[in-house]
């Protein structure tokens, strides 16, 4: 079989780093896309640059041998290559998995190779292979069930490298930090032996590396957002030029390294030296990326797995401390009617139309009884009343 890999999301991190490393891997990519613009410039582009800044320079790569297919009009099409391909990935964000997965099924019913289609979705989000798995279940006939791991194999990844919003006259260029991590479960690969791709770090156990990422990088990166936009800063890194907002991000990092440290084999110094490093990255000023979107879509970000409500529940749950994790869901509940942000203005209208401890349960997916539960009505009764 030739060495192909399907990827769905021409975008930011779809450019900038899966197809990146999968092209250093030897694999054509074919990029699957609703977005015209994106679809035709890829079609008409033969190759495009990816640069990474740092304050030791920039080092640019070139990305060659590629195709795209856009799978709102040449559905049939993305179906064949995926019969034919060794591999999935996905970078469309979590909200849009279950919209990818019709397809994704299609293309593992009409397989026939005797190795396993490698699917592995590269979003923010805990266990978002095991969502995409899900739904492409959902759309696969039942009779067909039982044999799919003949056709198709699901691992759960950690991604990580800041890929901010591109210069409108960037075109397919790609400016994006140095610094990557892209950790993927070997297990479901079993006797197939997982596909071979230098950048992945495989792991048994993938727990401790998403939720170090996401309740470290992302908790951090939320955090100097929300407060940041609240304080009418531009882009990350100028909101943690200011030292309220610095210092709040270092106690936010902390109430979770507690978590980490406590639940993970992690220790008290490992996690430390992750949480400068993430500070660093962070605060890159090179990298001009806005409050707006490390902060977009608001709701995802509230609710009961993500990076505030997450580790305050388990924190919570273990008597640890989670203030300040709360004081950034009060920033993010602040987050409201953004432009071009569906969910901020979502997130306005169910603060606006229900009581405290309803738009609670709406927004973070508490339930009554949780011991988080009283902080966060009494954070969503205090925005509601300020919006009064
Ligand atoms: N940018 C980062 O720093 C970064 C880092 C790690 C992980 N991620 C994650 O990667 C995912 C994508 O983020 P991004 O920053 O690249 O966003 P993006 O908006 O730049 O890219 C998303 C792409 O998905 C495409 N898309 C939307 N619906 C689709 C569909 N039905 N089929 C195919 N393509 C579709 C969009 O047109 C767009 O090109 C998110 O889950 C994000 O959390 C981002
Ligand atoms: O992509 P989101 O919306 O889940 O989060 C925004 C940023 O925090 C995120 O994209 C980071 O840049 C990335 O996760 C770094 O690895």
């Amino acid at each position: 079989m030739e060495k192909k890999a399907i990827h769905f999301g021409g975008g930011n991190i779809g450019r900038g780093f899966v197809a990146e490393f999968l092209h250093t891997a030897g694999f054509e990519v074919v990029f699957v896309d609703v977005m015209d613009s994106i679809i035709t410039a890829l079609q008409d582009t033969k190759s495009y640059q990816v640069t990474e800044v740092s304050d030791e320079g920039e080092s640019t790569k070139t990305i060659t041998n590629y195709r795209a297919i856009n799978s709102k009009t040449h559905e049939s099409d993305v179906i064949h290559e995926i019969s034919t391909a060794s591999i999935v990935t996905c970078a469309v964000g979590p909200n849009i998995l279950k919209f990818i997965a019709p397809v994704i099924a299609k293309g593992i019913d009409a397989r026939t190779d005797a190795t396993p289609l490698a699917v592995i979705a590269c979003e923010n989000a805990i266990g978002a292979t095991d969502t995409l798995h899900h739904f492409i279940k959902e759309n696969t006939a039942p009779g067909r069930l039982g044999s799919m791991p003949d056709r198709a194999r699901f691992a759960n990844s950690a991604i990580d490298r800041i890929v901010p919003g591109q210069a409108p006259d960037s075109g397919l260029n790609v400016r994006i930090e140095k610094f990557y991590e892209w950790a993927v479960e070997s297990t479901p690969f079993g006797e197939f032996g997982h596909p071979e791709i230098p950048a992945i770090h495989w792991v048994g156990n993938l727990e401790p590396y998403i939720e170090r990422k996401l309740f470290t990088v992302n908790t951090g990166h939320a955090t100097a957002a929300y407060h940041g936009y609240n304080a009418g800063k531009k882009t990350i890194a100028e909101a943690l030029q200011d030292s309220r907002i610095r210092n709040i991000v270092r106690d936010v990092l902390q109430e979770t390294a507690s978590l980490i440290i406590d639940k993970h084999e992690i220790s008290a110094a490992e996690q430390q030296e992750y949480v400068e490093t993430i500070i660093t990255r962070i605060s890159n000023p090179y990298l001009e990326d806005t409050v707006e979107r490390v902060g977009r879509a608001p709701m995802r970000k509230v609710s009961r797995k993500e990076r505030f409500i997450g580790p305050a529940a388990q924190l919570a749950e273990r008597g640890g401390k989670f203030e300040s994790l709360i004081g950034s869901l009060e920033m993010a509940l602040r987050f409201q009617n953004v432009e071009g942000d569906e969910e901020s203005v979502e997130l306005a209208k169910i603060l606006k139309e229900n009581a405290p401890a309803d738009a609670a349960i709406r927004l973070t997916g508490l339930d009554r009884d949780h011991p988080l539960f009283p902080h966060v009505v009494q954070v969503v009764d205090g925005v509601q009343s300020e919006a009064k």
